[in-house]
C-alpha cells in the first residue's frame, strides 16, 4: 500500500517536473523574443516617431507619436519583467514544487480533490486547472489549519466547508523526492523533527512547509489594527512574521507592495540574518530599520547621538560609572509617557514665552535678529498651535529675505563678485541676454542689463542657502529648547506629572551632555518629539503595514513616537517579556502591555510552543525565568547543557578552545561565545584570536560567517546559533536581577548544545534548575583525571 502511494506520487512528481519545464522553454521563447523587440524599439525609438514642431498643431502630433512610443516600449519591458519573476518561480518549482497534499471532500460532492501546496500556483498546461496551489491561498489555509476530519475554509463567496481525508507531506529537493510522511496531528512531528535537527545557518530559513497553526493565525490575520505577538523565546515570532509579510503581499497584491512595509528590527545583524526569507518564498524584502538609524535620519546631526548599545554597555558595567544610579532613573524616566506629558506641559507653556530663536546672517551679518523672530512670532494669535504659528513665520521671514535680497542687490560687492562668476554662470547671462535681444537695438540698455542680471545670479547664489535654511526652519534653535525643558523643570513640581527622586541631577546630567553637543539615546525620541511639536510634522502615508520585533525593548515613549509618524499603519509587533533587556524596559510598562491600545483595534497572540533549542536545553532555560512553566518544548532531543567550572582565565581558555574545537568536530556549524558585555567580548577575543579562526562582532557588524563568533549577548537577540558558550556564567557575573533576562536570552540562542563556563559560584538564575538536566564538571579535576 504504502509502496503505492510513494510510486503514485513519484509518477506525479515527473509529471509536475515535465509541465514546468515546458512552461519554462515557453516562457524563455516568449522572453527572447520579447527581449530582441525591445532591443530594436529602443534603436529605432525616433525612427518611428514623427517629430515636427513647425507649427502648434504639429507640436502636439509629435507629443503624442512620442508617449505612444515611450508607452508602446514599456509595456513590453513590463512584460518581459513579469516573465523574468515567472521563470525565477518556474525554478524555484523546479526545485521543489510542494511540501504538502491534502485531499478535501467538499460537502454536496462525492469525490476528494486532492489540493498540492507549493511556494507559488502552478497551472496545467491549458491554464485550466491548479497543479499546485500557493500557500497563500485561501484553501491552503486548511493544511495548516486541521487534521485529518471536518474542516473548512473562508472562500471569495464565503465558508466552505467538508472534510479531509488525507494530509500528506514531502520533502522534495533538487527535484527529488527525499521522504514523505502522511500525518495525523496538524503538520506532523517528522517533517519538523527533520527540519530542527539540522543545523542552523548564517541566514535565517523559511517555514512554510510548517508552519504551525497557532504561527498561522498570526500569519493569516487580516482583521487588526494592531496584532501583538507575545511569544516564547524560539516560539517562532520572526518566522511568523516573515511569513506574515509574504502572506500580506499575497492578500493585498493590488494595493500593497514590499515598498509599504517596514520592519523595526533590534540590530543590523538582524537585518541582514532574515534577509534571505522572503526572496527564498518569491517575495522582495520589505524595508527594514533600526531604531537608532530611523531616529538618527531625523535628528539632522543637530547633535551627536548616543548609540543605544552604547547606553547598554554603560548599563551593564555600574563599576566603570560614577552617576550610575542618577543615569539610569533618567534612562527609565525619560522612557515613560510621563516624561512626554512633561514636554507636552513644556510646549503649553512656550506657546507664549520662552522660545529659542537663531539669528538669520548673511556675510558674517545679522540680518534678522533672533528678538526680531522673537517679537514677530509671539505677536501672532496665540489660540494658533505653535506648529502652524511656525509655518506662518516661515513664510513671513521668506518674504522678509526677498526683501533683503532686494535691498542687497544694490551693493558694490555684488558686482566685484560678480567679475568672479565662473564661465557657466556668465555664458548663461549672456544667452539669456541674446534671447531677450531681438526686443532692443539700444546697447546702453544691453550694458544696464547685462549688470542687472549678474547681479541678480551673485545675489540669487548667496541667498539660495538662505531661504533653504529658512524653509527647514534651523532659525529655531531646538537644542536650546530641549536643553531649556531642563532648566524650566529641574526644581519645578506639577500637579498631575511625576517627576523621579533624582530629578534636579538628571537635568544637570543632561544639561552637560547637551552643552556637549551630545544626544543621549534615551534623549532621541523625546527630543525629537519636543521637535515634533514645534516644526509640526509631515506623517509617513506610504507605509501601510509595520512590523516591530523584539518589541519589548522599546519603551512607551518610543513606540507611542512610531504610532504617531505612522497614523494610518497596520501593525504587528512581536515580543517576549523575559527578553526585555535594556534598562527602561526592566519593571517598566512595554508596548506589549494591552493598556497601549485601549482605543484601538487590537488582538494579542501568544506563543507558548518553542522550537528552536532542544527539550534537554530547554529543560535548563525554562527555570531560568518566572514564566517558564508555561512554555512548552518542542519534542527534540540531544546532549543535555553542561556547566564547566574553572579556577582561572588560563583554564577557562584552554576549555572553551578545547570544546570549540570538539563543536567543530561534531559539525556544528554556528559556534558562539556570548558574552555580557562588548567589553567583555573583546577581553575574550584577545585570548583566542590567535588560537582559532574566531570572528569578533560589535555594533557595526552586518553579517557573520560560519564557524565561531564572539558576541555580546544584547547583538544576539533574534539569532541563534547551534552551539552557544557562555563565556562566564558566574555568580559574580550574573547576580542582579535585571541581568535575569539577559542571561536566559544568551542560553536560549542554542539550538543544540549549551555550555557554560563559570569561574567560582555559579549564577543563582540557575538555582531553580533541577541538577538533573545538565552535567557540571570541574575543568581541572577533569583535566587530571584524563
Ligand atoms: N513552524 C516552524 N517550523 C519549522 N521551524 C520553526 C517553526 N517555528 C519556528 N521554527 C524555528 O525555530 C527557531 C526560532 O524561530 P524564531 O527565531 O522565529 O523565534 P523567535 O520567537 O523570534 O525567537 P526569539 O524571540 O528567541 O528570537 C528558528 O530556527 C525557526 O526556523
Amino acid at each position: 500500500m504504502e509502496n503505492k502511494s510513494l510510486n503514485f506520487e513519484r509518477k506525479r512528481l515527473n509529471a509536475i517536473l515535465k509541465t514546468i519545464k515546458h512552461k519554462v522553454q515557453k516562457l524563455t521563447g516568449y522572453a527572447s523574443g520579447l527581449k530582441e523587440g525591445i532591443v530594436d524599439l529602443r534603436k529605432n525609438f525616433w525612427e518611428d516617431v514623427t517629430v515636427n514642431v513647425d507649427e502648434p498643431d504639429d507640436i502636439v502630433e509629435t507629443q503624442a507619436s512620442l508617449r505612444q512610443q515611450a508607452e508602446l516600449l514599456s509595456e513590453r519591458e513590463r512584460s518581459h519583467g513579469q516573465i523574468h519573476r515567472g521563470l525565477k518561480t518556474l525554478a524555484r518549482l523546479e526545485d521543489s514544487p510542494y511540501f504538502g497534499r491534502i485531499d478535501f471532500i467538499e460537502s454536496g460532492e462525492k469525490e476528494a480533490e486532492s489540493i498540492y501546496i507549493g511556494i507559488a500556483s502552478l497551472m496545467d498546461e491549458k491554464d485550466e486547472e491548479f497543479l499546485i496551489y500557493d500557500w497563500r491561498a485561501p484553501i491552503s489555509s486548511m493544511y495548516y489549519d486541521y487534521t485529518p476530519g471536518p474542516a473548512s475554509y473562508k472562500a471569495m463567496d464565503g465558508e466552505i466547508t467538508g472534510e479531509i481525508t488525507l494530509k500528506r507531506q514531502f520533502i522534495i529537493k533538487q527535484s527529488k523526492l527525499e521522504g514523505m510522511f502522511d500525518t495525523g496531528v496538524t503538520i506532523g512531528d517528522a517533517l519538523l523533527q527533520h527540519v530542527l535537527g539540522n543545523n542552523t545557518d548564517t541566514q535565517m530559513k523559511s517555514i512554510v512547509a510548517t508552519i504551525q497553526k497557532e504561527q498561522n493565525k498570526i500569519i493569516r490575520n487580516t482583521s487588526s489594527k494592531f496584532l501583538i505577538v507575545q511569544g516564547a523565546a524560539g516560539s517562532g515570532k520572526t518566522s511568523a512574521a516573515l511569513q506574515r509579510v509574504a502572506f500580506l503581499l499575497y492578500h493585498y497584491r493590488k494595493t500593497l507592495g514590499s515598498e509599504n512595509i517596514l520592519l523595526f528590527s533590534p540590530n543590523p545583524i538582524f537585518n541582514s540574518y532574515i534577509s534571505t526569507v522572503l526572496p527564498e518564498l518569491g517575495e522582495e524584502n520589505m524595508l527594514q530599520t533600526t531604531l537608532k538609524d530611523y531616529v538618527e535620519d531625523r535628528l539632522d546631526s543637530e547633535l551627536r547621538l548616543e548609540d543605544p548599545f552604547s547606553q547598554m554597555e554603560m548599563y551593564l558595567t555600574p563599576e566603570d560609572h560614577t552617576n550610575y544610579e542618577t543615569d539610569v532613573e533618567g534612562i527609565r524616566y525619560k522612557a515613560t509617557l510621563n516624561f512626554k506629558a512633561l514636554i507636552k506641559q513644556y510646549v503649553k507653556s512656550l506657546s507664549t514665552h520662552g522660545l529659542i530663536f537663531d539669528d538669520i546672517t548673511f556675510r558674517n551679518r545679522v540680518i534678522i535678529s533672533k528678538e526680531d523672530i522673537a517679537v514677530v512670532f509671539y505677536s501672532m494669535d496665540q489660540s494658533i498651535p505653535i506648529s502652524n504659528r511656525m509655518a506662518m513665520l516661515t513664510e513671513s521671514l521668506l518674504e522678509k529675505v526677498s526683501r533683503i535680497a532686494l535691498k542687497e542687490r544694490k551693493e558694490d560687492w555684488v558686482l566685484e563678485e560678480g567679475e568672479l562668476l565662473d564661465k557657466e554662470d556668465l555664458l548663461n547671462v549672456y544667452k539669456k541676454l541674446q534671447r531677450n535681444k531681438r526686443f532692443t537695438d539700444d546697447t546702453f540698455d544691453d550694458y544696464d542689463r547685462e549688470e542687472g542680471m549678474i547681479r541678480k545670479v551673485v545675489i540669487r547664489k548667496h541667498f539660495t542657502p538662505i531661504r533653504k535654511q529658512v524653509k527647514k526652519m534651523t532659525f529655531i534653535d531646538i537644542p536650546a529648547i530641549y536643553r531649556q525643558l531642563f532648566e524650566y523643570s529641574k526644581d519645578a513640581s506639577f500637579d498631575h506629572i511625576h517627576l523621579p527622586s533624582r530629578w534636579s541631577s538628571i537635568c544637570d546630567e543632561t544639561i552637560r551632555q547637551l552643552d556637549d553637543g551630545q544626544c543621549s539615546w534615551a534623549d532621541a525620541v523625546p527630543f525629537l518629539y519636543l521637535k515634533d511639536c514645534l516644526l509640526g510634522r509631515k506623517p509617513n502615508m506610504s507605509i501601510k503595514h509595520i512590523l516591530i520585533d523584539e518589541a519589548q525593548d522599546y519603551s512607551p515613549f518610543q513606540f507611542d513616537y512610531i504610532k504617531r509618524a505612522f497614523p494610518n499603519c497596520n501593525m504587528t509587533i512581536l515580543g517576549d517579556l523575559s527578553q526585555a533587556i535594556y534598562a527602561h524596559t526592566f519593571h517598566e510598562d512595554t508596548l506589549l502591555s494591552n493598556h497601549h491600545y485601549s482605543q484601538d483595534a487590537f488582538e494579542k497572540v501568544t506563543l507558548l510552543k518553542s522550537y528552536r533549542s532542544t527539550e534537554n536545553i530547554m529543560a535548563f532555560t525554562r527555570p531560568i525565568i518566572p514564566e517558564g512553566k508555561s512554555i512548552e518544548p518542542f519534542n527534540r532531543q540531544g546532549n543535555k547543557p553542561l556547566v564547566i567550572k574553572v579556577d582561572d582565565s588560563a583554564d577557562r581558555y584552554d576549555g572553551i578552545l578545547s570544546k570549540m574545537n570538539q563543536l567543530q568536530n561534531e559539525k556544528k556549524e554556528t559556534i558562539a561565545l556570548i558574552c555580557k558585555t562588548m567589553k567583555e567580548s573583546r577581553q575574550a577575543y584577545d585570548h583566542l584570536k590567535g588560537k582559532l579562526p574566531i570572528q569578533l562582532m560589535d555594533k557595526e557588524t552586518y553579517t557573520f560567517k560560519k564557524g565561531f563568533i564572539i558576541i555580546p549577548v544584547y547583538l544576539a537577540k533574534g539569532i541563534e546559533f547551534d552551539a552557544v558558550i557562555i563565556h562566564d556564567a558566574s555568580l559574580e557575573h550574573y547576580h542582579h536581577e535585571t541581568e535575569r533576562n539577559l542571561f536566559y536570552t544568551a542560553c536560549t540562542r542554542a539550538m543544540h548544545n549549551l555550555i557554560l563556563f563559570s569561574g567560582g559560584q555559579v549564577t543563582p538564575f540557575i538555582e531553580n534548575v533541577p541538577d538533573t538536566v545538565y552535567d557540571m564538571v570541574d575543568y581541572r579535576k577533569e583535566k587530571e583525571s584524563k
